[in-house]
């Protein structure tokens, strides 16, 4: 699948049944230092591309748990790979992990490991709910 996306995620595929790589590169207005993405960034790429992998397989999921380790800074503009996989799979949980690395050769840059929760289209249905009864108990705080 290609694509237009502002985190600069450019292409994204299934790899056999369980791994999916995408294409990304940083864009420059994502910079956090000089000629290099900020941290959230790489985070926000990761998240999205792990969380990519339900979807991939017709699964609407939220992010439950991510954990990223900053391995090297991530130069901008440059082409970049995620490669994301599922470890395993509980209930509605899967597991899944990551790595972003520098391409042509595949130098490791960060990689993630998360928990994604299986979720039906009323998810945010609920959440606007839950939101219009925070707003019409402030202070109840739940
Ligand atoms: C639906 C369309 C999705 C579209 C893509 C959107 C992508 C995103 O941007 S996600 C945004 C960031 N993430 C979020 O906003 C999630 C916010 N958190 C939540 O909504 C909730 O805490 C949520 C859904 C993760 C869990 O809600 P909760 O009411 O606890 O659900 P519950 O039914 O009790 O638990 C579901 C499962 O998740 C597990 N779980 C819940 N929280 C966690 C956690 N922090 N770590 C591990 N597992 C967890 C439970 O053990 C349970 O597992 P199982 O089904 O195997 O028994």
């Amino acid at each position: 699948m290609r694509g237009t996306c502002r985190l600069g995620v450019e292409r994204e595929r299934l790899e056999g049944e369980d791994t999916a790589l995408f294409d990304v590169r940083c864009p420059r207005d994502q910079e956090g230092g000089p000629d290099v993405a900020h941290g959230g960034w790489t985070a926000a790429v990761l998240d999205e591309c792990l969380g990519h992998v339900p979807l991939l397989h017709r699964v609407l999921s939220v992010t439950a748990e991510l954990s990223v380790s900053f391995v090297k800074p991530v130069p901008v503009e440059r082409p970049l790979e995620v490669r994301a996989w599922v470890e395993r799979r509980a209930g509605s949980r899967w597991y899944i992990r990551g790595e972003l690395v520098l391409l042509p050769n595949r130098a490791l840059l960060a990689k993630a490991s998360g928990i994604w929760v299986q979720r039906d289209p009323a998810h945010f249905d609920r959440h606007q709910r839950w939101l219009a009864e925070q707003d019409a108990e402030p202070g109840r705080g739940d």
